[in-house]
């Protein structure tokens, strides 16, 4: 059952020298099941914060659709637009930055229940115990500050806050980036559980493509800007369609050491260029060990390979007959 449907979704940004623009999202197109997550993988500045804050309502798009359970995000003003911001809020790399220092663990947690109804209505005095229980923190954590709470606690508080008005899905931005491993692996089995227990969708935007693998039922790959593969996460993984996606996913290493000592790795050429010059035809072409002359002139569509799994590829019948080592 569809939740999130995105169609064709592109964003610019004005740039600080003049006349320049930022094309930070190009032509972005998903589907999202409901209890269902998305991994969001690429380099840094490929456009994955500014899909999700486009997807969320929180920006809006120069073109294109997006539709949460039906219902037209983008047409939604007032207390519409808010209601529906409340079914997808996000959590954030850095919980410190995004809890205000000032307010109690009860406060921060309860706060989107309170913006959403009148005033006259007061939120339960229970709310805030419930929601701590359902991160797995005892309900004593109501009365403490931010500062007083570890990392992963404070992340534990702010998933909390995120599940305060049992939204339908939960955009996850580098959320546990910042974490040690093992609290790290604390935080991802909450999430798990959570949506196993709550049916919640996740939008899991990472760098780390071991963990989106993990975590993920599908997958989308973003390029300056553009989704250049898409599909069901283990069918990208075990054949990526892409050349940038195999060269990412080649990248990753592997635990034994004779397979990784025997891998052939296809580079990722050079620096990713700017999002202020994205290059002609595919904007991957400069880096790309298979360019050839129609990739330096025009940018290919996204193509349906099978099952969900598409690649915008001018050489994609070459890569999914070669395979990946
Ligand atoms: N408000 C803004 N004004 C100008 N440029 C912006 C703005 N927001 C994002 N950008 C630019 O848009 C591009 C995409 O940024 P975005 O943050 O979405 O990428 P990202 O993949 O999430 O990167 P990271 O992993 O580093 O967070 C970048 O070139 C960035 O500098």
């Amino acid at each position: 059952m569809t939740l999130l449907d995105v169609e064709g979704v592109a964003k610019s940004f004005p740039a600080r020298r003049r006349k320049a623009v930022v094309r930070a999202v190009r032509d972005v197109s998903f589907r999202l099941d409901r209890g269902q997550t998305l991994g969001v993988v690429g380099e840094s500045g490929s456009g994955k914060s500014t899909t999700a804050r486009l997807v969320l309502g929180l920006i809006r798009p120069d073109a294109g659709r997006v539709h949460l359970d039906g219902m037209d995000v983008l047409a939604a003003r007032g207390d519409r637009l808010h209601a529906l911001r409340r079914r997808m809020p996000m959590v954030f790399q850095d919980p410190y930055s995004s809890l205000d220092p000032t307010w109690t663990v009860r406060d921060i947690v309860t706060e989107p229940v309170r913006l959403g109804r009148r005033r006259d209505r007061a939120v339960p005095a229970t709310r805030a115990a419930e929601l701590l229980e359902l991160v797995g923190m005892a309900p004593a954590f109501a009365q403490r500050y931010p500062h007083e709470l570890s990392g992963g606690q404070r992340q534990r508080v702010a998933i909390a806050r995120a599940l305060a008005c049992d939204p339908d899905l939960v955009a996850l931005d580098e959320a546990v980036a910042a974490l040690d491993v093992s609290t790290r692996a604390g935080i991802i089995g909450l999430l798990q559980d959570l949506q196993t227990s709550l049916g919640v969708a996740y939008l899991f935007i990472s760098h780390d493509l071991a963990l989106v693998r993990l975590v993920s039922h599908e997958v989308a790959v973003m390029y300056l800007g553009r989704i250049v593969e898409r599909g069901p996460t283990e069918r990208v993984y075990a054949a990526p369609a892409h050349p940038y996606t195999r060269a990412l996913i080649s990248a990753v290493p592997v635990p034994d050491p004779v397979v990784q000592r025997n891998r052939t790795r296809p580079p990722v050429l050079g620096e990713v260029p700017s999002a202020l010059a994205v290059p002609s035809g595919c904007a991957f072409h400069p880096r790309c060990p298979l360019a050839t002359d129609i990739c330096r002139t025009i940018d290919p569509p996204v193509v349906d390979l099978d099952d969900g799994h598409a690649a915008a590829c001018h050489h994609v019948a070459l890569i999914t007959k070669e395979g990946v080592s």
